[in-house]
């Protein structure tokens, strides 16, 4: 792809964006460019990946073809003030904070600019992410099809109403959170039965990444690939009954919601 892909602010999102990008090799070390408001992170994507990085977001602003704005929410109006004047006319400029709308913004630039509003999840690092996206009028086929395939260069891409972001945000956006949290939990119970912790880490980590797998490659119901592992009389149903006992299942349902809620706060 010959195009410069620009990150204002360069924390854990952008981080993990931007070792997606490099590693799938979707454009050149020298086509990426990331400001952050202090230096440390800059170094850190310096040292590892090769890109130029910069104080200055209107250098950025300037340069970038795809434009990801990768600050938190509470800094989206004042860095949009700051860079309106300097982004490129056809720039794609990528909305990736929870709660920021593609109108709200719209308003922000106060000029016709092309706005797409994406959720991607942190797991872009290892080529495993799963993003959410949803464009503005202004955002053509093609600029739309490059988009896509982007964010497909380091995992899959949905095409959601953008009514739906704020959902996209909990279960794609959060998701690993609350997925290491089991994990955790897991090798926890494991290394009460004297496993090594390192060990356990492998065998919680490894049976989820394997149980996702099943049911994407498969596209067998989990109920039904959870049935299968119940063997009759056996461990498994022991242990799916205490956790229906306390309450799994609703804990990530309410997880869900008050996300979702949150979101809704963001939004104002
Ligand atoms: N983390 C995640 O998994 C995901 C996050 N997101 C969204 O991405 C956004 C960022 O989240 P996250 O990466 O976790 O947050 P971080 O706090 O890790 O990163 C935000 C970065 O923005 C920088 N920053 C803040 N203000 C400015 C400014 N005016 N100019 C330049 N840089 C600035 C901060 O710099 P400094 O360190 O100097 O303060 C910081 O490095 C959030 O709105 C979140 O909703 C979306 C999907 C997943
Ligand atoms: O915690 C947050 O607000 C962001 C949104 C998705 C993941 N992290």
């Amino acid at each position: 792809m010959n195009r410069t892909i620009g990150f204002i602010g360069c924390g854990n999102i952008a981080k993990s964006l931007i070792a997606g990008i490099i590693k799938s090799g979707v454009v050149e070390r020298n086509q990426v460019i990331a400001s952050n408001r202090s230096t440390p992170s800059l170094q850190e994507v310096e040292e590892q990946y090769g890109i130029e990085i910069t104080t200055n977001n209107i250098e950025v602003a300037k340069k970038a073809d795809f434009l990801f704005l990768t600050v938190t929410s509470d800094s989206y109006e004042a860095v949009i003030n700051e860079i309106k004047e300097s982004v490129q006319p056809n720039a794609v400029i990528i909305l990736v904070a929870a709660g920021e709308s593609i109108q709200k913004n719209e308003h922000r630039f106060a000029k016709p600019v092309k706005l797409v509003k994406a959720m991607p999840n942190t797991p872009t690092m290892v080529n495993e992410g799963v993003t959410g996206i949803a464009v503005n009028q202004f955002v053509t086929e093609s600029d739309l099809e490059e988009t896509k395939s982007l964010f497909e260069s380091f995992g899959r891409v949905e095409l959601v109403d953008e009514s739906l972001m704020d959902v996209v945000t909990a279960v794609g956006g959060s998701s690993p959170a609350f997925t290491y949290m089991f994990i955790e939990a897991l090798a926890d119970g494991a290394v009460m039965y004297g496993m090594p912790r390192k060990q356990a880490y492998v065998f919680a980590a490894q049976a989820v990444l394997g149980a996702a797998k099943m049911m994407l490659e498969t596209n067998i119901h989990p109920a039904e690939l959870k049935d299968s592992v119940c063997s009759p009389g056996g461990t498994t149903i022991e242990s799916v009954a205490r956790l229906e006992e306390r309450g799994l299942r609703s804990a990530v349902i309410e997880a869900v919601k008050v996300n979702v809620e949150k979101a809704k706060q963001i939004h104002g």
